[in-house]
């Protein structure tokens, strides 16, 4: 399948990102006093998790909120009952940023997603450096080798991973490496096709032990609640809340539908 060009130029910012980082010495080193977190026991002792994501823009549909503010938003899903935070780090595209979610660790102690495409073990040490809890690996952009380092470095760091697969083959892959925890994309990153089904067809696939977290396209309660009834352990939730006039009661109403 043809990779989506804005696929491409986000893989080749990235690539020159991190070899601009290397060159310049500019390490990060872990620094956050944080307890080491472990994902899949957070969401087999959670009824249900929905982790809401702090997305400043998307490539499709450009800035999804005109006073968007990373600070008033994380304060709106703390105080409706999110369970986990993601944040889009991203830059050149989503127009994330490192300090998003440092500036959203210092509001709360609720576990904290450094969503980016990762590459290099340099993006896992920074994850833990600005307070993330754990990181997005994507199984359908690494080679299995990749998938496998990378998942064992975050383990060693003591941080979790949100294993995305969006292929029935890249889930193959993410089973062989072990990953505990699989997060299913309803969204192809090759041709940025949304199928608000898709998780659903390989929900089956899983191994009964292993949570499994819907993520895109969902956007009103009613989804929320059939997906808990499905089997999936929490969903991954952005531009509806985003987008919302008010995140924070839309996310209240998911949480109370469930
Ligand atoms: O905004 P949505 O449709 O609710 O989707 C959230 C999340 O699933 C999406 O942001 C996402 C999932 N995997 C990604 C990988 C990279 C960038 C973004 C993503």
């Amino acid at each position: 399948m043809k990779m989506h060009k804005i696929l491409k130029r986000i893989l080749e910012e990235k690539f020159y990102e991190i070899i601009k980082r290397k060159q310049k010495g500019l390490y990060f080193r872990p620094f956050w006093d944080r307890p080491i977190f472990d994902l899949k026991a957070y969401l087999e002792k959670e009824n249900f998790t929905i982790i809401a994501e702090i997305k400043r823009a998307s490539p499709l549909k450009g800035s999804l909120r005109a006073d968007f503010n990373p600070v008033k938003l994380a304060e709106s899903y703390i105080k409706a009952g999110a369970k986990a935070i993601s944040i889009i780090t991203e830059e050149f595209f989503f127009y994330g940023s490192l300090e998003y979610l440092a500036a959203v660790r210092v509001l709360t102690n609720l576990p904290l997603l450094r969503k980016d495409f990762i590459f290099d073990p340099i993006q896992i040490e920074e994850a833990k450096a600005f307070g993330a809890d754990f990181v997005l690996l994507i199984a359908d952009l690494l080679s299995f080798e990749d998938l496998r380092e990378l998942y064992g470095y975050t383990k060693k760091l003591g941080l979790s991973a949100l294993t995305e697969v969006h292929s029935e083959d890249n889930l193959e892959k993410a089973l062989s490496v072990g990953v505990d925890v699989i997060g299913i994309n309803n969204r192809n990153l090759k041709t940025l096709e949304l199928d608000p089904d898709h998780a659903y067809k390989l929900l089956p696939l899983i191994p009964k032990g292993t949570p499994v977290i819907a993520e895109s396209g969902i956007s009103t309660p009613e989804e929320a609640k059939a997906l808990k009834k499905a089997g999936f352990k929490g969903v991954l939730i952005g531009t509806a809340l985003v987008k919302s006039e008010n995140p924070g009661l839309l996310l209240n109403k998911m949480v109370e539908a469930l």
